[in-house]
């Protein structure tokens, strides 16, 4: 395809404007960061990101980019019922044999009636596809799936956001994450740059939520345009825009196209205008690739089976009426110009088809490290934007159980018979309260952003964003023991008061961070299933089972005590009774009674089976038991993962 030459390029940031270039042949500077230029009536946009020095190396520059798909089928699963062999539904053909060659600078328009497998084909186009398939995409040689993010960006039918993020906030999120630090002049002359083609400068203080559905579509185009891809697949881009933008994105996405990125588009009833500026059309139907070419081409072929499209009739719609399958007529289209169109498929696979190895650079790759930073940032911008939330969440779940049990609980001493039992209640309850409102508080932590998670899949390790969770989770386990220690212990007698407080309050934060690892892990472990609700009450049992409030641990069967070392409820209680205990010294014992009394708080130690070296024992169990738990977390995500991308 021959392109045409660039009349005008104009540079933004403080280079002086440069001359005119061929968009065939590099421009000289190495040092434009972004321009825009006109190529015949089309504004075109040109940029380099900080990727590295040759990533489409200079204004208008062209790489030539070849997508070829081979011979491509997708079906969906057999699915059996776990009791009987049969299936119980049958695998599904959703693309049948799709053989395509895709070059630079095509603006591509897929046109087909629902179902006809447009979507399935474009995620598999960007080596994105999760269902069971055969054959092959690959760009310039490459295969897709083995390309490195950024290289082939796909903009989704359905934009997923964390919706209380503004719209400046999520670019600056997204431009860290795929290009690098957006405090890097050249990254923001791109944002910026961005920014302004898709009219959202005026937005970029609005809350992601407060956006319309079509500034949502920009918005998501623009978080694809930041990595500079070579080839941009949008699913639907003009859904959801009035006609003014809709010409907007058609005419960027054209622009794009002719700086010699392939730009595809599926597109539902474009109007006869917006079709007009793509430069070739594919046909799908039934998940056959019917056609593939040029207006001129398609229209000719339809000519050729006597289907001609009436003047003033809008040629796409034209040509998916053509092609739906329709129980109504004998004739099947579909089948026609598959074999018209039989040899031209031959033909493109021999000639255009070779393989063309351009040299890429190596994609911004943020270190761990960064990256657990960054998902922490977007996290606290959630925990800022929802704070009363948090504080009400604060008052029911902490403040009212606390004042309730320090009303119960008023006067009571450990130095009585009678108060052995009501301490040993008070310091349960502590324990439980604290450990339930955070293990059920972090239980859905992942559930909430799974769609989410599911998008960014290969923009960030799953280990970042469990520990960036894990890290966010932690202003929880400090806060909220507070009032349950402050206000339950101002209701007892508690011995060196203020010392004792702060040893509570410190064992509680650390058995805190072990029960928020495991809401954690049991959300991340049960997220597809939704079930993680009616799981936990099940794993809850036996772990305070083993706290030894309700039976002495030494009297366990042997088989149940390895629990034990498990059971977060265990060392948070052997730590808070050991704290508690171990300052009581005798205990009243009546004269005139006929029970047992236990005569010190080391005997209540004892008959409770708490350990001795607490302090060592309880820290490293804690912690043995958040990262068994963040482990197992992990894990789940990693499973969530492999499950691939969400479209
Ligand atoms: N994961 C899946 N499991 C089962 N069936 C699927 C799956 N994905 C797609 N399909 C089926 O494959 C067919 C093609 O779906 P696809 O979404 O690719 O069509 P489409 O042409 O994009 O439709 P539309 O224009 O309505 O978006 C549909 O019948 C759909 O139900």
């Amino acid at each position: 395809m021959e392109l045409p030459k660039v009349s005008k390029v104009v540079r933004l940031g403080n280079s002086k404007p440069k001359k005119p270039c061929n968009i065939t042949r590099q421009c000289p500077s190495k040092s434009i960061v972004v321009n825009t230029g006109f190529i015949g009536n089309y504004k075109v946009f040109s940029y380099q990101t900080s990727l590295g020095p040759d990533r489409n190396d200079d204004t208008l520059g062209i790489v030539d980019v070849v997508l070829k798909v081979r011979e491509l089928k997708v079906w969906t699963p057999e699915e059996k019922s776990l009791w009987r062999k049969k299936s119980s539904k049958p695998k599904t053909l959703i693309l049948n044999n799709v053989t395509d060659c895709i070059k630079s600078g095509e603006f591509l328009a897929i046109l087909g009636p629902s179902g006809a497998g447009k979507t399935t084909y474009l995620v598999s186009l960007c080596g994105k596809c999760t269902l069971p398939s055969e054959g092959v995409v690959t760009v310039n040689g490459r295969n897709v799936r083995e390309l490195p993010p950024g290289e082939v960006e796909i903009l989704p039918q359905f934009d997923v956001f964390m919706d209380c993020l503004s719209v400046k906030e999520h670019l600056v999120f997204m431009t860290e994450m795929k290009i690098g630090s957006a405090k890097n002049s050249r990254n923001d002359t791109v944002l910026n740059a961005i920014m302004d083609m898709l009219k959202l400068k005026a937005h970029e203080n609005t809350l992601i939520k407060s956006l319309s559905g079509g500034e949502r579509r920009l918005l998501s185009l623009a978080s694809s345009l930041l990595s500079n891809p070579q080839i941009l697949i949008c699913d639907e881009p003009t859904t959801g825009l009035d006609s003014y933008n809709a010409s907007l994105v058609v005419g960027l996405l054209k622009g794009l196209s002719l700086t010699g990125k392939i730009v595809i588009c599926s597109v539902h009833q474009p109007s006869s205008d917006l079709f007009k500026e793509f430069n070739s059309i594919s046909l799908m139907s039934e998940g056959k690739l019917l056609f593939h070419g040029t207006h001129e081409d398609c229209r000719n072929l339809f000519e050729s089976l006597n289907l001609r499209c009436p003047k003033n009739y809008n040629p796409a719609e034209f040509y998916i009426k053509a092609v739906s399958p329709s129980p109504a007529t004998d004739v099947n289209y579909v089948d026609r110009i598959l074999e018209n169109n039989r040899n031209r498929f031959h033909q493109c696979d021999e000639t255009c088809c070779e393989t063309h190895t351009t040299p890429r650079p190596p994609v911004c790759n943020r270190s761990w490290l960064k990256q657990v930073q960054l998902l922490m940032w977007r996290f606290s911008i959630r925990i800022k934007r929802s704070y009363k939330g948090f504080a009400v969440s604060l008052l029911l779940s902490t403040v009212i159980g606390a004042v309730v049990i320090g009303i119960c609980f008023a006067g009571s001493k450990g130095t009585t018979q009678r108060g052995v039992q009501n301490l040993r209640g008070l310091l349960w309850l502590i324990c439980s309260e604290v450990s339930f409102s955070l293990s059920y508080a972090a239980l859905y932590a992942f559930e909430t952003d799974l769609s989410l998670f599911k998008r960014e899949v290969g923009m960030y390790r799953v280990s970042a964003y469990f520990v960036a969770r894990f890290l966010n989770e932690v202003p929880r386990c400090i806060i909220w023991p507070i009032p349950f220690v402050t206000i339950t212990a101002s209701a007892v007698e508690l011995p060196n008061h203020s010392l004792t407080i702060l040893e509570l309050y410190l064992a509680l934060i650390i058995s805190g961070l072990a029960s928020t690892a495991y809401g954690l892990g049991m959300g991340a472990l049960f997220i597809s299933t939704g079930m993680m609700a009616d799981v936990m009450p099940c794993a809850d049992l036996p772990l305070f089972l083993m706290s030894g409030a309700f039976l002495r641990i030494s009297s366990l069967p042997f088989w149940l005590y390895p629990f034990k070392f498990i059971s977060h409820f265990y060392y948070a209680m052997d730590a808070i009774s050991n704290i508690y205990w171990r300052q009581i010294g005798d205990i009243e014992c009546p004269t005139n009674t006929t029970t047992v009394c236990v005569k010190d708080g080391a005997a209540v130690l004892l008959e409770n089976g708490y350990s001795n070296n607490f302090v060592l024992e309880d820290t490293i169990g804690l912690l043995f038991v958040a990262t068994l738990w963040s482990i197992l977390g992990y894990w789940g995500l990693k499973r969530e993962e492999r499950k691939g991308y969400a479209y």
